[in-house]
């Protein structure tokens, strides 16, 4: 028996020019680390033109998870955004986070505020009763699920993901979460494409570490 293999190198990627990483793990903790925390993170993305169509510029988030440091400076960010945007009397009950970077994220942020985690979900993955939303993103379409009894009424929901574009893949879990009778704190991402407006499609505060993409 024999494993087919292939490389493929779609794209041409790069590094932002900033991009000076550091290796060593952050000594940033306090609330007055977030402005340097956000620089670092920032330069740790890469972009890649044209995929994964003509047209798009594909902002790629792994690169901070490679990186013990810049992961945990991406964790720290999360958390001390949330203390600043929702205050110390709106810690979430239930942190949502979006298939699949989403689930990059949601689940360490959950651990630090003493939240649950609970999944959206690509069609087709979640066992037993489940509730379903279709939507259009920036480059195409897709049903999002949830589990009918993951959220228990009145308990505050936060929505995490890596990047809003236009705001379809965030409003289509808005409307599972509210389905569910969880109340919606509001949205936390890395990155907002601006130009493409997706925030307005939203109907709770919508935060981001950083903006770029302006157009
Ligand atoms: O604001 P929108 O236009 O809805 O686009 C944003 C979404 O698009 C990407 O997910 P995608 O489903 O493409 O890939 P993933 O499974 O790697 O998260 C990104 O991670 C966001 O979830
Ligand atoms: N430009 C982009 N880069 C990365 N993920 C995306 N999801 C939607 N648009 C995207
Ligand atoms: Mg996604």
């Amino acid at each position: 028996m024999s494993t087919a293999t292939s490389t493929t190198d779609n794209s041409h990627g790069s590094a932002r020019p900033e991009s000076n990483a550091p290796s060593a793990s952050s000594q940033l903790t306090g609330p007055e680390a977030l402005p340097e925390l956000k620089k670092r993170i920032k330069a740790g993305l890469k972009t890649y033109p044209d995929f994964p169509k003509k047209g798009i510029l594909f902002e790629d988030i792994l690169p901070l998870f490679a990186s013990h440091s810049l992961h945990t400076d991406l964790i720290r960010a999360y958390e001390l955004q949330v203390l600043e945007s929702f205050g110390p009397d709106n810690i979430p009950d239930v942190i949502v986070g979006l298939d699949a970077r989403g689930f990059l994220i949601g689940p360490t942020l959950a651990l630090r505020f003493g939240a649950g985690f609970v999944p959206v979900r690509k069609p087709g993955k979640l066992p037993g009763k489940i509730e379903t939303a279709d939507f259009e993103k920036e480059y195409g379409t897709d049903t999002f699920a949830i589990q009918s009894d993951a959220i228990k009424p009145g308990q505050k929901v936060l929505v995490v993901d890596d990047l809003i574009a236009t705001g379809g893949s965030a409003s289509a879990a808005g409307t599972l979460i509210e389905k569910s009778g969880g109340k919606l704190l509001g949205y936390l991402f890395i990155i907002e494409l601006t130009f493409l407006k997706g925030r307005d499609k939203l109907n709770a505060p919508v935060y981001t570490l950083l903006e770029s993409q302006a157009e």
